[in-house]
This record gives structure tokens, C-alpha cells and sequence, in this order.
């Protein structure tokens, strides 16, 4: 069977906002429904029957249990357009999109859509597990006699809902305690992370100012920027912040970490046969991917570490180095994630013991990293981060009209996702 070239046409976002800020009140739903609905208006897919659309959310609420085909029915395509859900922590959206990748290249799929979303401010709450069991059995008592015997088994404190934490289930650690360690291990600087930090949000500001989202982003409850974008960043006002994770001698602070986020990413791709019948221009191909995981449960890696073991196994089978690349886009869910992962690959005793290769992947050029700003500055709505990056450099790779693009998405579980776009 041939395999065919998966065209990556275009990319759709609501600008990101910060957790209880303006989409305090939107849900997953309306979020991905919208951020669909700007796919659909700009490319003319209104009442248009997409092979699949594929998205998820990492904090879901128990209606939403097919959150991506809910969002088809309420958005302007054909509702004969199946969906499914994905979830990979924060490489959901990276995963969606190569899950649909992967079946346009075997002739499963010529169009697709694919993303992700995600909100803090409407995070599920759970209830306590005796509490569930006793309101799902009274939603099935037969009689007023069975009802009242199982309420009389309520407690008080069962009634406390519980709130879900930033934190690894199997450590009780959250990820930017994790990053901390990770950070102390390789020895990040305040200082490296800072000047990261000042960088994402000065090239996120200059990206704004030429206009280089005004086709990639459709306004959303009156947000037309992403919020947490401060433009006059500069790593001297960082340097004033004091440190929320790894304790009061830290490195991390809330602006060379990440921001609790909502909002929504999608991104359009198709065989080349489809493109070219939609008069649709392709922007570039996705070519190949990679995923790997590891043992932070043991302490044997960092939680975030898995992106530094999936790019040199996917550059192994693209025959390709380090250094063959026009750009760099590397997720920030924390400076030191970053920094580390570079430090990583620069590293021989990390090529020889961890990877088992003789010599390290070496160094990229920095002026190549993320060059119109990441999720420092842009925030991340966890889901939504992989369709964010993945239009992004489709169109720079189209802007610049050749060359090729590295994605490292890290993500929680101790799990990461790697692809590379060509044009
Ligand atoms: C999930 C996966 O699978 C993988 C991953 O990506 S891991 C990453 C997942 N994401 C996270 O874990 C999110 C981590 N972030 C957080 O928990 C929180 O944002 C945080 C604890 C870091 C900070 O929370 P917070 O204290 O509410 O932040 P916030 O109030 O906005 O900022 C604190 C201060 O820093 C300042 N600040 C923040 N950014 C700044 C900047 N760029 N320049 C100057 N000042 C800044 C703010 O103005 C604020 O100052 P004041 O106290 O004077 O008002």
C-alpha cells in the first residue's frame, strides 16, 4: 500500500485566556466548538461532511464523554462528521493530530480536523467515593423506604467535593515541583530561565504586531490577543518575582512557569488530493512522529524529561541530526523544561548512559527556538498547546517556503510527543 503525504492546511485558535479570567464561563464545548467554527468560516466548510475530527481535554466533565463529536454537533459542519476523543495529558492536541495523520497517509481519511482544549476555571469536580456510590444506588432505589435508608449512610465529610490537583496521582508531587527537581539536577539558572521567559513574550509580542496570527486566531467573548502576553517582559522584572516551586531558594517563579489557562486549538489536514480539489494551498507535511515515556514513578528521570529520549529516536528513523532544522518548537511548559531538554542533548554522559549513543545530539541554534513566542507567554490550555504549535510552524515553514520544523511537546505522566513538518 502507498503511503501517502498528510498536508497540514491550516490552524485555528481562540487567543488564550487566563484561568477565571474571560472564559470563566465557557465550557470545553464551547471552546472547541468555536475554535472548529473559525477552521470552518475561513476555509469554507460550512455544512461539509470532514473524514473525523479528533480533539480532547485533560480535565473533562462526565458529560462531555465524547467532547469532540459534541463539539461537531454544535459547530457548522455536516453532523454526519464522526469524532473521537484523545487524551495524552499535554500532547493530547500533538496526538490528535498525528492520530488523523497516520490515517490520512494509509487512505483512511482525506480531510481531518484535530486539537485540543482545555479549561482550569471549569475544572470537573469529584465527589467523595462513598457519596458517588450512595447517589448513584438512590438514583435506582425502587421505593421513598430504600431512598431514605441510603441517605441515612450520608456523612458529613463525604459531602466535600474534591478539586483536582495540578499533581502526579502516583507522586503527590504537582509538575512544577517535578520541573523543580528537574531543574536542580541539571543545574537551570534563575537567570537562563528568566531571559527564556522574556524572550517567549517579546517574540510572542512581535508575531502579534506582524500580523502573523490574524489568520490563525478567531476573537472569542471579546479576547482577541492572548491574555497572559505581557510585552514589555524583560528578564531584569523576572528577576524580581519570588519563587513558587523547589522552596524559598527556587528557581521557578509564575513568570518562568507556565499560567493556569483556558482556550482551544484546531488544525486542519488532508491528503494532497483533497487540497488541491478544495483549491486549498498546503502550508507543509507532517512527516514523521515519535512518543516515548519514562520511569519518573522511580526517580530514574524527570517527569518532563521524555521529549529529550523521543527526538533522537524519531531523528534516528527521519536520518536526520540536531541541527537540520530551520526551526525549533519546543512546548515551555516551564523555562527550566526547556532549558533542561536542551542541557540534555548537549550532555555526553546523558548520550552514552541514557540514550546509549556515542556521541551527544550537541547543540541548536537559539535564534531557531520558538521564534514567535511559546506557552510562557501565550499560556497553555494543556489540550490546546499541540494545535497551537503545529499551525504555527505550518505557516512559518510556508512564510519562509522550504525547510523544516522539530516539535517537543512534554507532557504529564512522564509521557512526550515529537513531530517534524517539512515544506
Ligand atoms: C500538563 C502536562 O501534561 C505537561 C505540562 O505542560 S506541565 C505544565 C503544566 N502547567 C502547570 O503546572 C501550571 C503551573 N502554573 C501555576 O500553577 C501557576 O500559574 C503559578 C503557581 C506558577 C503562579 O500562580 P499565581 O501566583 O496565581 O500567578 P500570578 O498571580 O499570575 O503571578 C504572580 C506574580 O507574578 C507576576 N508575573 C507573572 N508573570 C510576569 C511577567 N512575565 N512579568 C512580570 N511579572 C509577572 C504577576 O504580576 C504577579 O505579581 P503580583 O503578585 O505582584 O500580582
Amino acid at each position: 500500500m502507498d503511503v501517502r503525504k498528510v498536508a497540514i492546511l491550516g490552524g485555528n485558535r481562540i487567543p488564550f485566556a487566563r484561568s477565571n479570567g474571560p472564559y470563566a464561563s465557557a465550557s470545553n464545548q464551547d471552546m472547541l466548538t468555536a475554535a472548529i467554527d473559525g477552521l470552518v468560516s475561513r476555509f469554507s466548510l460550512q455544512g461539509e461532511r470532514i473524514g473525523e475530527v479528533a480533539a480532547g481535554a485533560v480535565l473533562k466533565h462526565a458529560r462531555d464523554f465524547n467532547l469532540a463529536r459534541e463539539a461537531v454537533l454544535g459547530s457548522k459542519l455536516s453532523p454526519e462528521t464522526p469524532a473521537s476523543d484523545v487524551q495524552m495529558a499535554c500532547g493530547t492536541g500533538l496526538q490528535a493530530i498525528v492520530n488523523v495523520a497516520n490515517k490520512i497517509a494509509l487512505g483512511q481519511l482525506d480531510s481531518a480536523i484535530a486539537g485540543g482544549v482545555d479549561t482550569t476555571s471549569d475544572a470537573p469536580l469529584a465527589v467523595n467515593d462513598d457519596l458517588r456510590r450512595i447517589l448513584v444506588r438512590l438514583n435506582s432505589a425502587k421505593s421513598l423506604g430504600e431512598r431514605l435508608r441510603l441517605l441515612t449512610k450520608l456523612r458529613p465529610g463525604q459531602i466535600v467535593p474534591e478539586i483536582p490537583r495540578n499533581a502526579e496521582p502516583r507522586t503527590g508531587l504537582s509538575m512544577g515541583e517535578h520541573a523543580a527537581l528537574t531543574a536542580k539536577e541539571w543545574g537551570i539558572t534563575r537567570e537562563a530561565q528568566d531571559e527564556l521567559a522574556a524572550t517567549s513574550h517579546q517574540r510572542l509580542a512581535a508575531a502579534y504586531d506582524r500580523g502573523f496570527f490574524d489568520d490563525l486566531m478567531t476573537p472569542f467573548l471579546r479576547l482577541t490577543r492572548d491574555q497572559n502576553l505581557r510585552p514589555d517582559s524583560t528578564a531584569e522584572k523576572l528577576a524580581k518575582l519570588k519563587p513558587v516551586f523547589g522552596g524559598p531558594d527556587g528557581t521557578m517563579t509564575a513568570g518562568n512557569s507556565t499560567p493556569l489557562t483556558d482556550g482551544a486549538s484546531t488544525v486542519l489536514l488532508a491528503s494532497e488530493e483533497w487540497a488541491k480539489a478544495h483549491k486549498l494551498p498546503v502550508l507543509a507535511y507532517l512527516t514523521f512522529a515519535e512518543t516515548a515515556a519514562v520511569d519518573y514513578v522511580h526517580g530514574r528521570e524527570g517527569l518532563l524529561m521524555a521529549p529529550a529520549y523521543a527526538v533522537p529516536r524519531m531523528l534516528a528513523k527521519a536520518g536526520l541530526s540536531l541541527q537540520d532544522f530551520d526551526f525549533y518548537e519546543i512546548h515551555e511548559a516551564f523555562a527550566s523544561q526547556v532549558l533542561a531538554t536542551l542541557k540534555a542533548w548537549e550532555d555526553p554522559g546523558f548520550a552514552k548512559e541514557k540514550l546509549g549513543l556515542d556521541e551527544p545530539l550537541g547543540s541548536i541554534d537559539r535564534a531557531k527556538l520558538n521564534v514567535n513566542g511559546s506557552s510562557l507567554a501565550a499560556g497553555h490550555p494543556f489540550a490546546a498547546t499541540g494545535g497551537r504549535i503545529v499551525a504555527t510552524l505550518a505557516k512559518l515553514l510556508h512564510e519562509k517556503g522550504s525547510g523544516r520544523g522539530l516539535i517537543s511537546i512534554c507532557a504529564a505522566g512522564g509521557q512526550g510527543i515529537t513531530a517534524i513538518l517539512e515544506k
